[in-house]
């Protein structure tokens, strides 16, 4: 008879490509069965008739600041908000830690921290910055998801924009390296000349911030960024685009056979420019929220298959930087990973009605195929690691500041009626969140990235 050390009994597991009622059986780190029915022996057993079975959601794009700026968030606060919201896997920007990751001793940090006080799984990117050109081979080396540039100011002297030929040289040896660059698209020159007179003429509302960073400049640097990977044959990933018009020209460049691809984030899908106003500092992030007309594009993208990701660019930063009387000098970054599938769930699948197999993909499959993670990654399936969630799908509550394990506790999202409460997540078979607790002690691994081929070219 079969000795099981986990079986998670009549749960509704979603795959990228449906549901189905079954149990699901674990031994050690794996999935070894998922079937209707399945007989034999087990150490555990969770019963899970009322509940969904996710994939883990693998976060591209969170900014943990640690080492060097832990208390504005670490790798435990940050990894158990992950936990806490069905994240199994992260990766961690090269930013707003200190040092920020761009050579291979700032890595070997960065992994340290990460490797002593993460609850779940995690990649770690590497940056490319002006003067670093040099160490982009040692990065690769390290295992780095891919390089990480700033088009536009990052809002952290340490971690200064690439200018164009930064970026196009970058791309050349990342594409040598077969690593992926991902670039924060917004043109450097439009929002600083117009933050600059903005700011210049006592114009310092929310209002100006949101003028001073129009949709054109996201679309202008994504052009650049697409014409750049197509010169030099790079991958590339636009992160938190903001805007229809931004999604569709990485769509169209795909289409033409660009190995390009993009992210949205929860807030640009929630939230408007509007909700900016309303909840100030809470919702400041760059590029800013936008209007009703952009938030319904980004939706219809997700729907026709045209917008494959949604990561979180959680980006907290301690109170004090989160107040001030000119809006342009607030910390520009939303804290969201923790809310990150609670929101898809209660906006896309049941207000919207978004599928389920839509949600998993844009938040682990098509993550883990995009970023090269290895097979046991990103799937619900016999022989992947058993990183899941357990969900009940249509629970109502409403997020409390107490519910939330951020190292400080604000959110936009505080006093949202949310639906699909996550009940409990494993990483690898071990429970690392149940019922509201952290359980256990932080074993999460870190996932090198090394190129199956030499273009990192991906379906
Ligand atoms: N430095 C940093 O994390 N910036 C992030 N915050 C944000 O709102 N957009 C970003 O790029
Ligand atoms: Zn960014
Ligand atoms: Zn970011």
């Amino acid at each position: 008879m079969k000795m099981y050390d986990l079986v998670i009994r009549g749960g509704t597991v979603v795959t990228a490509s449906g549901t189905e009622q079954a149990d699901l059986a674990i031994v050690d780190d794996q999935i070894v069965a998922i079937a209707p029915e399945v007989s034999g022996s087990a150490k555990a057993v969770i019963d899970a008739h009322l509940l969904h079975l996710l994939p883990g959601v693998i976060d591209a794009h969170v900014h943990f600041n640690e080492p060097g700026r832990t208390a504005w968030e670490g790798f435990v606060s940050g990894s158990r908000a992950l936990a806490a919201g069905g994240t199994t896997t992260f990766f961690d920007m090269p930013l707003n830690a200190h040092p920020p990751t761009l050579d291979a001793a700032s890595f070997a940090a960065k992994l340290a921290a990460a490797r002593a006080s993460s609850y779940v799984d995690f990649g770690l990117w590497g940056g490319l910055v002006p003067g670093n050109l040099q160490q982009l081979d040692e990065l690769a080396a390290c295992g780095v998801v891919g390089f990480k540039a700033f088009m536009s100011n990052s809002g952290i002297d340490d971690f200064q924009a690439v200018d164009d030929a930064t970026l196009y040289w970058g791309m050349e040896r990342a594409a040598n390296l077969g690593k992926i660059v991902a670039v924060h698209a917004e043109n450097d020159q439009l929002t600083s000349s117009m933050a600059q007179q903005a700011q210049a003429a006592g114009r310092t509302e929310v209002r100006d911030y949101l003028a001073s960073r129009p949709v054109v400049a996201e679309l202008e640097a994504i052009e650049r960024a697409i014409l750049f990977a197509q010169e030099t044959g790079c991958a590339l990933h636009i992160v938190h685009v903001s805007s229809g018009r931004g999604v569709r020209l990485v769509a169209g460049a795909r289409a033409r056979g660009v190995d390009v691809s993009c992210e949205t984030c929860p807030h640009y899908l929630v939230l408007t420019e509007e909700d900016m106003e309303d909840l100030g500092a809470l919702a400041k992030c760059a590029p800013p929220l936008r209007s009703q007309t952009e938030l319904e594009a980004l939706w219809q993208h997700l729907f026709a298959g045209t917008l494959p990701m949604v990561a979180s660019d959680h980006s907290p930063a301690p109170p004090h930087m989160k107040t001030s009387a000119d809006f342009f000098q607030i910390w520009g970054g939303i804290s969201g990973c923790q809310s990150l599938l609670a929101l898809l769930l209660t906006e896309g699948y049941h207000q919207r009605h978004l599928s389920l197999q839509t949600i998993v993909s844009a938040t682990s499959a098509y993550v883990a195929r995009r970023f090269q993670l290895p097979a046991r990654k990103g799937r619900l399936e016999v022989g992947a690691d058993a990183d899941l969630s357990l969900v009940a799908l249509t629970e109502p509550y409403q997020l409390q500041e107490s519910d939330l394990f951020y190292q400080h506790p604000y959110s936009p999202y505080l006093g949202f009626e949310l639906r699909g409460k996550i009940v409990r997540t494993l990483v690898r078979g071990r429970t690392v969140f149940l019922d509201g607790e952290i359980v256990g002690m932080p074993a999460g691994q870190f996932l090198p990235s090394f190129p199956l081929t030499p273009s990192g070219q991906v379906s």
